[in-house]
């Protein structure tokens, strides 16, 4: 089975966009997880565009199901997750400047440095995850680090997908097989959607979780949310 974490950034954008409190993103997550979200997932930047490293705080007696932060392991992205002890931190090598996640990591440039961010983690009771392109010596480097997780950065998946090249979804079987053999776990995000879930899904058998903000919160104009991640579950079956 595959775990839909909801990611709530866009929530944080919409209530952010007009100050005061509205959409609230902790009711926000608490009717997703009633509507049937398996986790939720935020990712603060370091200018708190969207979620606030306060919205970290509220969320956490609130959210029951798996709760998720990514973002960039600087100091007070770490100081912040060993105090809300999330069920699992997600390393993303942003930019402070990037518009959204980019690339993964070099996990072999930087096995040093997330080695000892892993282990610090790890030793605090926080599964660990770190945001890899499919690439196998990527995904080799990223047991080096320890960690207990990947996560696959799929956006270029969902770009070929969408122009109809259902080749690209190679690398990733490769990438999630090799991490299956390694002892890692695997999950996956970034730009994933209705349309393309269900092929992704069907062809990575490991795929422990998905997490999924723009396009879901998208759909959801339309379609509902309640509606949405009743179709998300049904897709990941
Ligand atoms: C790590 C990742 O894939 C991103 O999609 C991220 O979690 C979303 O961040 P933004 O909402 O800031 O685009
Ligand atoms: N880790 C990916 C994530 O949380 C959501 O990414 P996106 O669906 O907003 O592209």
């Amino acid at each position: 089975m595959t775990k839909l974490s909801v990611n709530i950034n866009k929530i944080a954008t919409l209530r952010n966009s007009r100050g005061g409190d509205v959409p609230n993103v902790v009711q926000f997550a608490k009717d997703a997880q009633r509507f049937g979200a398996q986790g939720i997932t935020i990712h603060p930047r370091p200018d708190e565009r969207h979620i606030r490293y306060q919205d970290a705080r509220d969320l956490k007696p609130e959210v029951y199901t798996e709760f998720n932060i990514e973002g960039n392991p600087i100091t007070k992205f770490i100081d912040l997750v060993l105090e809300v002890k999330p069920t699992q931190v997600t390393l993303v090598p942003d930019a402070v400047d990037a518009i959204t996640s980019n690339a993964g990591w070099d996990t072999l440039k930087h096995k040093d440095f997330l080695a000892e961010v892993i282990q610090e983690f790890k030793s605090n009771g926080i599964r660990t995850s770190i945001f890899v392109d499919p690439v196998l010596k990527q995904i080799e480097g990223a047991q080096a680090t320890g960690t207990d997780r990947i996560e696959l950065y799929t956006e270029s998946f969902a770009k070929q997908y969408d122009l109809g090249n259902k080749d690209a979804i190679k690398p990733y079987v490769a990438a999630a097989e090799l991490a299956g053999k390694l002892g890692l776990g695997v999950n996956a995000g970034h730009d994933l959607s209705l349309e393309n879930i269900q092929f992704f899904k069907s062809q990575i058998p490991n795929l422990m979780e998905v997490s999924i903000g723009h396009a879901l919160i998208a759909e959801s104009l339309y379609l509902g949310v309640e509606n949405v991640i009743q179709m998300y579950l049904q897709k990941l079956k």
